[in-house]
């Protein structure tokens, strides 16, 4: 890996959702890592991957929504580091479950994952995370078979595993997250979680008690007829990665799927959906 990281600071104005957007834009044209900051956020690419256009096809950048400004300089990787340190918080979910680094204390909670995010999204941090968290934390996961799709770090699926799941498969098609969750099953000494990299396409001839799925509007839409074919009788589906406008959309596709809304948790106008079939 190359030494030399360009940091690009954004400056973003709305916030959100123009913050989540220029990193979903800034990871397909191959930027590996960003840094939410108070006033937008701070993205990272090697050296070896970057050109003077790299910006030419991020749209938001051209849309009168959002304003948003940016410096960049030439960041060693060593300073990189330290600023992902800084900036990576420890949380505490429901004061039962604690997502920290291996460089942060313990916490006196019944669960305590260590997670070492690098460029993957799944700290806790993101509310959709956090409410995900919150309901594993309320269901039987003891003897079942899971499915973690767009698993990020693998927070999610490390927890299920803690909760007593016995099965767990967990799934993202980013590169990054794939490895990252490799190191994070077995940071978090999880003997029963199987990685892969790809999509729903792996999903033919598989089938789960419990799916849990933080992805976005669009590949939710996309996939939850898939995930409905993979659940079994009496099985549980849990959905984010939305907003609360976006429910009526998603539940009518899974109605259409035999699936029913059964609990709804709500962060920030972001939502966590449960439903049953
Ligand atoms: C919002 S993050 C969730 C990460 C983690 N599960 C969490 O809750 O913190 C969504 C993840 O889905 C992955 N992803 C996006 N599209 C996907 C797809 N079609 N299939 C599988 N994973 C996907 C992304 O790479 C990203 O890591």
């Amino acid at each position: 890996m190359s030494e030399i990281y360009i940091g690009y600071d954004f400056k973003v104005a709305p916030l959100q959702p123009g913050v989540e957007i220029l990193i979903a834009e800034l990871g397909y044209a191959g930027f590996e890592s960003f840094v939410e900051t108070e006033t937008g956020v701070t993205a990272y690419i090697q050296k070896e991957e970057w050109n003077e256009n790299i910006l030419e096809d991020i749209q938001i950048l051209g849309s009168d929504e959002f304003e948003i400004t940016y410096t960049y300089e030439d960041i060693e990787q060593t300073n990189w580091n330290e600023e992902w340190e800084k900036n990576f918080n420890p949380i505490v979910v429901d004061d039962v479950c604690a997502v920290r680094a291996p460089f942060h204390d313990k916490f006196d909670t019944k669960y305590d994952i260590i997670i070492e995010p690098k460029m993957s999204f799944g700290t806790g941090h993101h509310e959709t995370t956090h409410m995900m968290i919150q309901h594993i934390l309320k269901t039987d996961f003891e003897g079942k078979s899971v499915l973690d799709m767009g698993c990020g770090t693998g927070v999610l699926a490390i927890l299920a595993e803690m909760r007593g799941a016995t099965t767990l498969d967990a799934i993202d098609i980013d590169n990054w997250c794939y490895l990252n969750s490799i190191e994070n099953v077995e940071r978090n000494a999880c003997k029963n979680i199987t990685v892969y990299e790809g999509d729903a396409s792996l999903l033919e001839g598989k089938s789960y008690d419990i799916i849990i799925a933080n992805i976005n509007r669009n590949i939710l839409l996309n996939d939850i007829k898939t995930y409905a074919s993979c659940l079994n009788k009496n099985g549980a589906l849990f959905l984010s990665g939305f907003y609360n406008d976006d429910i009526p959309t998603i539940e009518a596709e899974c109605h259409k799927n035999m699936l029913k809304l059964s609990e709804k948790i709500e962060r920030n106008n972001w939502v966590a959906l449960k439903f049953l079939n």
